[in-house]
């Protein structure tokens, strides 16, 4: 096999958790409070003539470790809110005693992925000198969406 300088090789990791929403102003039941089984595919490449010294592009387990902790910790179990609805998260606080995840946009599944991608994964992996080149949110059984660098 030749390997050509743009062929690359990826693995992919699944996390899934569970988080409650509203996008303020939709025109359809999306304005309501409501929850998801949301369900990330992350993917790290290397291109291959940068994987001679390897084994792995990186370990699943640091995937996990790293990504699924800073989900468990801030979205799962936990509701996901526009800083323009600041007066509903007041609310849940005051009854649950949860610390609200306010995004600056609404939270949509784009704009979920997009802060995943651009805010997140940069910091979490940067010392593991792989590059996340897709993120696939997936926010129903039927519905999801991609950002793919
Ligand atoms: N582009 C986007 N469209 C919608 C989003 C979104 O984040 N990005 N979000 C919603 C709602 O959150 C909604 O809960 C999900 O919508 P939908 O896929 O229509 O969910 P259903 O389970 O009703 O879908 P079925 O077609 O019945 O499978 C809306 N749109």
């Amino acid at each position: 096999m030749s390997i050509e300088s743009n062929n690359m090789i990826s693995c992919t990791k699944k996390i899934e958790f569970d988080a409650a929403h509203r996008i303020i102003d939709h025109h359809g039941a999306c304005k309501m409070l409501h929850g998801h089984r949301y369900v990330i595919e992350v993917t790290f490449s290397k291109f291959l003539k940068d994987f001679t010294n390897h084994d792995m592009v990186i370990d699943f387990i640091i995937i996990k470790q790293k990504l699924d902790s800073w989900i468990k910790q801030h979205w799962d179990h936990n509701t996901i809110l526009s800083e323009q609805d600041k007066d509903l998260g007041n609310s849940i606080e005051k009854c649950t005693s949860q610390t609200i995840f306010y995004l600056k946009k609404q939270p949509t599944a784009e704009n979920m992925a997009i802060f995943l991608m651009q805010e997140i994964i940069p910091v979490l992996f940067d010392e593991y000198g792989v590059k996340c080149t897709r993120l696939r949110l997936r926010e129903t059984p039927s519905s999801f969406v991609e950002v793919l660098m």
